[in-house]
């Protein structure tokens, strides 16, 4: 069977999107998206992300695997890219700008401006320890400054979930931190019982922040979204940062909010179509 895909990337965190609205089950596997995830030996993607059948009165249902099979709750990059994925699809029938996607962390809207860019409401942030999870501190309370032993460092971490689990750290020179050493060390640390994705922030300014990052599932990419609105929130948490900010991933910047009115956090950034192909 031959399956058509469009190759999308947000910020140089780049998906195999797949049209899979005729079915409520992914039509690949974990295992097969990890080969078509491979660099050398396929066709190369951070994660493959399925454009399904809405649930739940909503328009349609993201489904991602990482590169590495596992399944994640939500992506920033990657919704941004499923909502231009999805106004390809439409074309001349598309009517609205703005899609309700029904994804494992709840509804999330992504909105197409006029600029070509791509808004998308993210929904509330989750702080307490048990809802990112992680067993450092009490279960319903935030986890914000928290010390944390890796390769015999303590370093001082804040936790955020987005639907997905992030630990922030902020530091001096994120150039300096050896990412490919202590990403992993962090990813599978036991107060993680999920795993974690791991950004490491270097404050600019109150409202500039550079961040790298170390996700579950993926290695180091070039961008994370739900590692940049779970970083402003740290930085409002731990007092540094205002409540909108340029977040600079090594891919390039996002803009992130997290609204004093609403308390939901809003995130603005591109996605870019790069090729299509069959499988
Ligand atoms: N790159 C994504 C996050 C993808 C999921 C993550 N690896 C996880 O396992 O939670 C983003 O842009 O948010």
């Amino acid at each position: 069977m031959a399956i058509e895909f469009t190759k999308y990337h947000g910020l140089g965190n780049d998906f195999i999107l797949i049209d899979n609205r005729s079915s409520s089950l992914p039509v690949l596997t974990p295992e097969q998206a990890v080969k078509l995830c491979d660099r050398h030996f396929g066709i190369g993607a951070d994660g493959v992300i399925f454009a399904l059948p809405g649930e739940n009165g909503t328009d349609y249902t993201m489904r991602i695997f990482n590169s590495d099979g596992s399944e994640p709750e939500m992506c920033g990059n990657g919704i941004r890219c499923l909502a231009g994925f999805l106004a390809d699809l439409e074309g001349e029938f598309r009517n609205k700008d703005l899609y309700r996607i029904h994804t494992l962390a709840g509804v999330i809207t992504p909105q197409l401006m006029p600029d070509g860019q791509v808004k998308v409401d993210m929904g509330f942030p989750r702080l307490l320890a048990r809802e990112i999870p992680t067993t450092l501190g009490a279960a319903d309370v935030k986890v914000i400054n928290q010390p944390l032993e890796v390769a015999g460092q303590t370093w001082e971490v804040t936790c955020v979930s987005m639907g997905n689990p992030h630990c922030i750290t902020f530091v001096e020179d994120v150039v300096a931190i050896s990412l490919e050493t202590i990403g992993p060390l962090f990813e599978h640390h036991p107060a993680f019982p999920q795993r974690i994705n791991t950004e490491f922030i270097q404050l600019v300014s109150r409202d500039y922040l550079k961040m790298r990052v170390w996700e579950r599932g993926a290695g180091i990419t070039l961008a994370c979204g739900t590692g940049a609105c779970a970083s402003l929130v740290a930085g409002v948490l731990t007092g540094k940062c205002d409540r909108t900010a340029i977040v600079e991933l090594p891919g390039g910047p996002l803009q992130i909010e997290w609204s004093e009115i609403d308390q939901r956090v809003y995130m603005t950034g591109p996605a870019e179509r790069v090729f299509t192909g069959k499988l």
